[in-house]
This record gives C-alpha cells, sequence and structure tokens, in this order.
C-alpha cells in the first residue's frame, strides 16, 4: 500500500550549520557532538515511509535523536535538511517541512496530530475535557454546537473517558486520563497522520498499560499512519509493525518489529533489547 507519510534526508542540526558539523559524529565516533564547531548533530539522514493503517516505532536511548525527529515532522520546529510528503496534502507532491509557519500550522488542525508525553503540551489544564476537544473541531470548522458536543462524547467514549467528566476541567483529572483525553483531541478530526511521543512514560505501570491497550485497539481500527517515538522496546513491541533504531542521531537499524526484537543485528540494538527483555 502506498504511503500516508513520507520522509526524506531529514536532518537537524543544533548550532553551526557548517558542513564541517558532520564529520566525528554518529554511532561510529560515539557522538553526536562535532569535534569541529560543537555543534550538536540531534538527527541526519533520518528517512521512512508509513502506510495508512501501519505504526512506524523509532526507539533509542535519551539523546539519540528521535523526539528531534518527531519534532521536525510535526511542525514544531524546522529542520536542517530533508522533506516531508503527505498523501492527504496536495497529494502527497509538496514538501510540508518547507511550508511557511501559518500553514504548517493549519496541517496540524487535520493532517497531523501529535500526542505528546506530557499532556499539558497538547491540551489546555484549565478547560474541560470536551472543551479541549471542541476547540479542535472548531478549528476545521466545525461551527454547530449539538454536533460539536455528539462528536465530542463519541470521542471521550473511543478512549474510554467516562462521559460524567465531559465537562470537568482536565486538570482534575489523573495522568492516565488526562492522557485518554489528549488521544481524544488528537483524533478528533479523523487526521490521517498521527505522530506519539513517548505516550506512556511517566504514567504508572498499571495505567500505562491501560492506555497502551487502547492506543493498540485505536491504531488498529483507525487505519490511521503512525509514528511512535520511545526509549521502551516494550512500547515499540505494543504498538508497531516496523521500527527504526537511532544512536547518536543516526539510525542504525531499521526492520520488522517482531524480528528485530528476536534477533537484533546492531551492537546498540541488541543493549537496547537485552534491556527491555530485564
Ligand atoms: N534545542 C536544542 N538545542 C541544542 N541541542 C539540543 C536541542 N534539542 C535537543 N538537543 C540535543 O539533540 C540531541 C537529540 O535530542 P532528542 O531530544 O532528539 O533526543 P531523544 O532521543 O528524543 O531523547 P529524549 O528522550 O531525552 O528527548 C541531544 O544531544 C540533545 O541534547
Amino acid at each position: 500500500m502506498s504511503w500516508a507519510l513520507k520522509v526524506d534526508g531529514l536532518g537537524r542540526v543544533y548550532g553551526d550549520q557548517d558542513p564541517r558539523s558532520l564529520p566525528g559524529t554518529g554511532p561510529e565516533h560515539g557522538t553526536s557532538v562535532s569535534p569541529a564547531t560543537g555543534a550538536v548533530v540531534a538527527a541526519w539522514d533520518v528517512a521512512f515511509e508509513v502506510a495508512p493503517g501501519e505504526a512506524l516505532g523509532i526507539v533509542g536511548e535519551s539523546g539519540s535523536g528521535k523526539s528531534t525527529v518527531m519534532r521536525c515532522v510535526a511542525g514544531d520546529e524546522r529542520p536542517s535538511r530533508g522533506s516531508a510528503y503527505l498523501r492527504g496534502y496536495d497529494d502527497g507532491r509538496t514538501d510540508v517541512l518547507a511550508l511557511d509557519d501559518g500553514a504548517r500550522r493549519r496541517l496540524r488542525v487535520d493532517r497531523v496530530s501529535v500526542v505528546y508525553q506530557d499532556p499539558a503540551y497538547g491540551l489546555d489544564l484549565d478547560t474541560s475535557a470536551g472543551g479541549n476537544i471542541a476547540e479542535r473541531l472548531t478549528a476545521a470548522g466545525g461551527r454547530h454546537f449539538g454536533r460539536i458536543r455528539e462528536r465530542a462524547a463519541e470521542l471521550l467514549e473511543l478512549t474510554e473517558v467516562p462521559l460524567s467528566r465531559m465537562d470537568d476541567p482536565v486538570r482534575t483529572f489523573s495522568g492516565g486520563m488526562r492522557q485518554r483525553v489528549q488521544i481524544a483531541k488528537a483524533l478528533a478530526n479523523r487526521p490521517p497522520v498521527l505522530l506519539l511521543d513517548e505516550p506512556t512514560t511517566g504514567l504508572d505501570a498499571s495505567v500505562a498499560a491501560g492506555v497502551l491497550d487502547l492506543l493498540r485497539n485505536l491504531l488498529e481500527r483507525l487505519g490511521v499512519a503512525a509514528v511512535v517515538v520511545s526509549h521502551d522496546f516494550g512500547v515499540i513491541e505494543m504498538l508497531t509493525r516496523r521500527v527504526m533504531v537511532m544512536q547518536h542521531g543516526r539510525v542504525v537499524e531499521t526492520g520488522l518489529t517482531d524480528q528485530l526484537l528476536e534477533d537484533p543485528q546492531h551492537p546498540y540494538s541488541q543493549r537496547l533489547v537485552a534491556a527491555a527483555r530485564g
């Protein structure tokens, strides 16, 4: 099946953009910091495609560059180089990373949604659960109060948030429940692409397991193309079919998640898998 999201040659360097910043960085050098300029090569030469209904994992330890890739694709920051295409935008002909800020923000209304580790990034905590979802629906042109309310209720039901809490400020919700509301809001306008950045990190184990279960069901049912960033192979195993392993800003291995967990080739992947298996 054809891709919903395609990323090519993505790179992000913090600091001096001079080409001299690249040599001496990457896994074989054990660092992403340039010895010549001190710049951080947070991500380099990252490429992938995700099909509708498919989930791709990006796994790596803290500082490996996975969140940088996510932030660049989401439009939270500008890459140093590379391009990204959405099938749902201009039929995949326009590099969305090159769009101006306003156009990029509009993509976030109904083409690409993000679920952040911290619900405070995706939600207004002082607004009710229903109000948060309504805000996203209104941004996409929703005007009819009754229909907005109905859709918000449907989304809360989908994410297993009690409807009795619909009008309560999100601040009064538990961590797991906040995350469910964030997921509901992200799905509000049926975006074809969903980016999940450490969606269960920071939650208690049993709560995290519930949110993971929910996400797995939703990804299976909704046909969305998902990218899941996590340091935890357990999360990647649960949610994704394919995975990319990142270390010091570079992709060191890609493959089917099951196979990579079974038989990791790169020493770094072997280490991550061993850690996940405890
Ligand atoms: N705004 C910034 N300015 C300078 N360096 C940065 C900035 N953001 C990230 N970095 C550096 O880029 C590298 C990759 O960071 P990134 O956040 O992508 O890693 P990560 O794998 O997602 O880790 P984490 O899970 O801790 O976020 C790190 O060395 C980080 O210190």
